[in-house]
Parts: structure tokens; sequence; C-alpha cells
């Protein structure tokens, strides 16, 4: 599919970033505009692959953001996006919608940029295009505490309402103890870009392509279309007598080789067991989503269509669902085999329901600190009248 893609806060241009980046090294083509809004002035300069007049800055005149990003503060990043809905608008003028088939927003919600101003752009686009909005959310480790979670928490619920599909990414479940915060992050937006431009770019080519049950942006819509949160699994094989990797791309690449002498039928039904069976995006119940897709890429010789539909039939067990749609993305001289699942409207999260009860928690204690602290300065006005001590 043709991708509007917006990537409001700090880690939501990260992961925008890491998709330009991936979609070049494999010549893909699927971003036609990609736009990063931030109310941070230092973070806006860190996209290696988005080009500066796409870069916008929103509450550089804000009192409490004045560019420096507003802190976690959920309801300054609502309201910065709002009081500079004029700029975002413009910037969205200058994207081709013609040109586009969706747009997709990418923002991290345990921060206060992109949950929320994230739904501020949402809302903005759902008035101003017909095409399809679509977020990636990115969500907050358990470790950083209530006050991600409660930002979490409350702009899922903007997020969901009013996007055509939310796909999560759970920081926790892709968290490595061996790595720094910053590798981390690094190597959990490559594997991210991955699967979203493998799943989404396919069938996206320059040059005309004819080849027998081709993925298409339709049925990747139609999958996508059930107003739910989503995940997705991958997973990738090297093919055989494909160069060594060098460089950039062989970073992106996590494959682990499948036992030779395997029928090209049977090395793409393991790959698609593998890919739902690994880490998700967003760890569930896979027989708890709605429908299914499954996009098989790599060199045309290596796709079979036997492999393919057998693929489709065990996900049609697995989700326990009719609506499984299957289908290839050749790609001459690519040096894996790739396969991707997206598991659309998934309900059984257990990490949502874990967000939701931290943020339940943090609310509580935010107001029990509260009223304790009202009790207190009640006490110091009535009881010490005049014995507080001047700040200077
Ligand atoms: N996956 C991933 N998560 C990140 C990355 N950077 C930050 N995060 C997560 O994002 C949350 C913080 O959000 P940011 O995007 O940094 O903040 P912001 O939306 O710009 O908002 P403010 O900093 O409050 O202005 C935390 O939950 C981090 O764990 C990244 O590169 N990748």
């Amino acid at each position: 599919m043709k991708l509007g893609t917006i990537g409001v806060g700090n880690a939501g241009s990260k992961v925008v970033d890491k998709m330009v980046e991936f979609e070049t090294l494999t010549n893909r083509s699927l971003c036609r505009d990609a736009l990063v809004i931030n109310t941070a002035r230092t973070d806006l300069s860190k996209p290696d692959h988005v080009p500066e007049e796409r870069r916008i800055l929103i509450g550089d005149t804000h009192q409490k953001a004045k560019g420096h990003g507003v802190g976690g503060d959920v309801e300054v990043g609502a309201e910065v996006a709002k009081n500079d809905i004029d700029e975002i608008r413009r910037a969205f003028d200058d994207v081709d919608i013609h040109e586009v088939d969706a747009i997709l927003v990418c923002a991290s919600l345990g921060g206060g940029t992109g949950s929320g101003a994230g739904p501020v752009v949402i809302n903005e686009l759902q008035k101003m295009y017909d095409e399809p909005v679509y977020a990636l959310g990115v969500l907050p480790g358990q470790f950083e505490g209530g006050r991600p979670a409660l930002n979490a928490a409350r702009s899922l619920q903007s997020f969901v309402a009013n996007v055509d599909n939310f796909i999560a990414f759970d920081n926790d479940a892709w968290r490595s103890k061996d790595q720094t915060v910053g590798e981390g992050y690094a190597g959990m937006n490559r594997e991210l870009a991955t699967r979203l431009v493998t799943l989404l770019g396919a069938g996206e080519y320059d040059e005309p392509t004819v080849a027998e049950n081709v993925m298409d942006a339709s049925d990747i819509m139609r999958t996508l279309d059930t107003g739910g949160i989503s995940s997705i699994g991958y997973a990738s094989t090297p093919v055989e007598d494909a160069d060594e990797e060098e460089g950039l791309l062989g970073r992106f690449r996590e494959t682990e080789a499948v036992e030779s002498g395997s029928t090209p039928a049977a090395k793409i039904n393991g790959l698609v067991r593998r890919a739902v069976n690994s880490r998700l995006t967003l760890p569930c119940e896979s027989s708890s989503a709605d429908r299914a897709l499954i996009v098989l890429s790599g060199p045309p010789s290596e796709l079979s269509r036997k492999g393919l539909e057998s693929a489709r039939e065990w996900i049609e067990d697995e989700v326990d669902t009719v609506d499984v749609l299957a289908g290839d993305d050749p790609r001459e001289g690519a040096s894996a085999l790739s396969a991707v699942v997206l598991l659309s409207n998934v309900t059984e999260t257990p990490r949502i329901d874990a967000i939701q009860q931290q943020a339940v928690d943090a609310q509580d204690k935010i107001a029990h600190q509260d009223a304790v602290r009202e009790e207190e300065i009640e006490d110091l006005i009535t009881d010490d009248q005049g014995k507080i001590d001047p700040v200077l």
C-alpha cells in the first residue's frame, strides 16, 4: 500500500525514521510522505531519513513547552497540538493525498507529546480525509512506573476510538536486560520497522510485476478494517546461495536457518507457524483475533502456492476464523524469505490489562497524595500561620 507516515513525539518519530531506512535498504516503495511532529527541538534533529522541511516543531511559544518537550504531561501535549492545529494542517496540505491509500500515525503512549498530541493529530486527519487512518502505538514498560502507564491507559482509549486500526508494540515484551536503554530502543525500532514495512509494503513495486497470488493493498486494508487493536508476528530465514548481507541491512535481519532439505511448501508452513508462535509486537492470545493476514516475502523461486495455502489453513484453525487472507510479495534478489502475520482485533492482551490496572493504582495514589497535600497546606495555614519559611 502507499502510505503517508506521521511520527508524533520522540519515539514515534524514531519509528518513522527506521521505516524509511528499512524501505530504502530493501528497495521497497511504501512511505510516500514522512512527516514528524514534536514539541522538543532537540528530538527533531534525530531523524536521518526525514527531510528537514517535514519536521514540525509545535508549542515553541507555549508557556510550559517552549521547544523543550512537555515533560510527560499528556494534557499539555494535547493542548499544544490544539493551539498549533493550523500549522499541523498546513503540513498535511503538502501530502498528495491521491498518492496514498492510508495514513499511519506512530507515537509512544507513555510520554506526553505522543499520547497527548497524537489523538489531536488523528482527529484532524479523520476530519480532513476519507482514507483510513491507522496508528502504531508503543506501550510503556512496567518498570517505568505509574505515570507512563496512566498516560498510556488514558490515551489508548482516544487512539482506539478514533483510528481505523491500532497496531500495538509492547516495550516490555521486547526489552533485553543485557542492553542499555538506548541500544534496546534502537534494536526494538529496527524489529518494529521490519514488521511494519514488510506487512504494509507488500505488493508495492516501482516496476509492474506479473506474479500469481500477489498481496494487494485492499486485502491488507480489509484485514485492518476491524477498528480494534492488532498485533504482528514475523519470522525470516536466509535464502540459500544469497550473498552474505553486509552493512546496514544485515543489522535488520534476525534470520534463523530452517532445516535443510525441507520442501519449499514445508519451509513456508514452518516459517508461518514460527511467525505466530514467536514474539508478537503485542503478546496476545492469537485465537482472540477476528481476522488474520499472511504475507510471504522473498525471491519468487522460494514462494510456493501450496505452502502458503497450507499455512493459511493452519492459521484458520489456530485463530479459529475463516477470515484469513494470504498473499505473496515477490522480491527479486531478496536474500531472505520472510513471513509476516497480522492478527487483527485481538482482545486477549494481558499487557493492556496490566497497564490499565497500573493506571488505576497510579490514579488512586495521585488522588491520595493530592488529598494529603491539601490537608497539610490547610494545617499550615490554620495552625502555623506566619511560621512558613520564605523562599529567599
Ligand atoms: N520502542 C521505543 N520506545 C521508546 C523509544 N524512545 C522512548 N520510548 C518509550 O516512549 C515513552 C516516552 O515517550 P517519548 O516518545 O520519548 O516522549 P514524547 O511523546 O516525545 O513526550 P515528551 O517527552 O513528554 O514530550 C517511554 O515509555 C519510553 O519507554 C524508542 O526509541 N523506541
